[in-house]
């Protein structure tokens, strides 16, 4: 088994709030994990500290490949159409046209492609997000409430790109108040390390 992302003994102060610590997780290709709990437990956070956005106040944080990052905030260029918008990123991501074609294709947004990102729904914006997230060909997905805002056709194409990406050696965290139906899934409560 080949680890991805490994975090050992990690502490996340946020505020003068310790959020968690002695917190220890491996992913390994193929691994998907879902950090659950009540609201204010610290799972956003814990995705921060995974992409290298939020300092750990203890222990350490490896990746071991790329990592591509899904949170709320907006990544995609609100002014410009959704296809130019994804291309920037491309380009910043190394990735040629074809990976964004099939991206597109994959999240079924190529008819709203000319659309400017402003224009398009919640759940519209979040597809777009997770374009970019396939698009970017990182191994390590970190996705933080991948599904808000996504009806039921969107949340199977979700399920759809996770699998595959598992299926081909890639790694999910996943941070979420709902399993979103994954096969195979470790989960780690927040709530229960409080
Ligand atoms: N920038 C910040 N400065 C200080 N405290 C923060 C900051 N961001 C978040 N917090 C606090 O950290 C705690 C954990 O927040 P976090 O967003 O990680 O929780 P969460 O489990 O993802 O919550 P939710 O289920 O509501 O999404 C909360 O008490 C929150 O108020």
């Amino acid at each position: 088994m080949t680890a991805l992302l490994r975090l050992d003994r990690v502490a996340c102060i946020r505020g003068d709030r310790l959020l968690f610590e002695s917190l220890s997780l491996t992913l390994n290709r193929g691994d998907a994990l879902w950090l659950r709990g009540p609201n204010g437990t610290g799972k956003s956070s814990l995705i921060r500290v995974a992409a290298g956005l939020l300092r750990a106040a203890a222990g350490t944080v490896e990746r071991y490949e790329r990592s591509a990052l899904i949170d709320e905030n907006a990544a995609l260029d609100t002014e410009l159409p959704l296809r130019r918008a994804l291309d920037f990123w491309a380009r910043i991501d190394t990735v040629d046209g074809h990976s964004v074609d099939r991206a597109i294709a994959e999240m079924a947004l190529a008819p709203l492609a000319e659309v400017p990102v402003g224009m398009l729904s919640t759940g519209q914006r979040k597809r777009a997000a997770m374009v970019r997230v396939i698009a970017s060909g990182a191994p390590i997905w970190l996705l933080d409430e991948p599904a808000n805002g996504m009806d039921d056709a969107a949340q199977a194409r979700l399920v759809a790109a996770i699998a595959k990406h598992r299926a081909n050696g890639g790694a999910v965290l996943l941070a979420s108040h709902f399993p979103l139906g994954l096969g195979d899934l470790a989960e780690l409560d927040l709530g229960a390390l409080a």
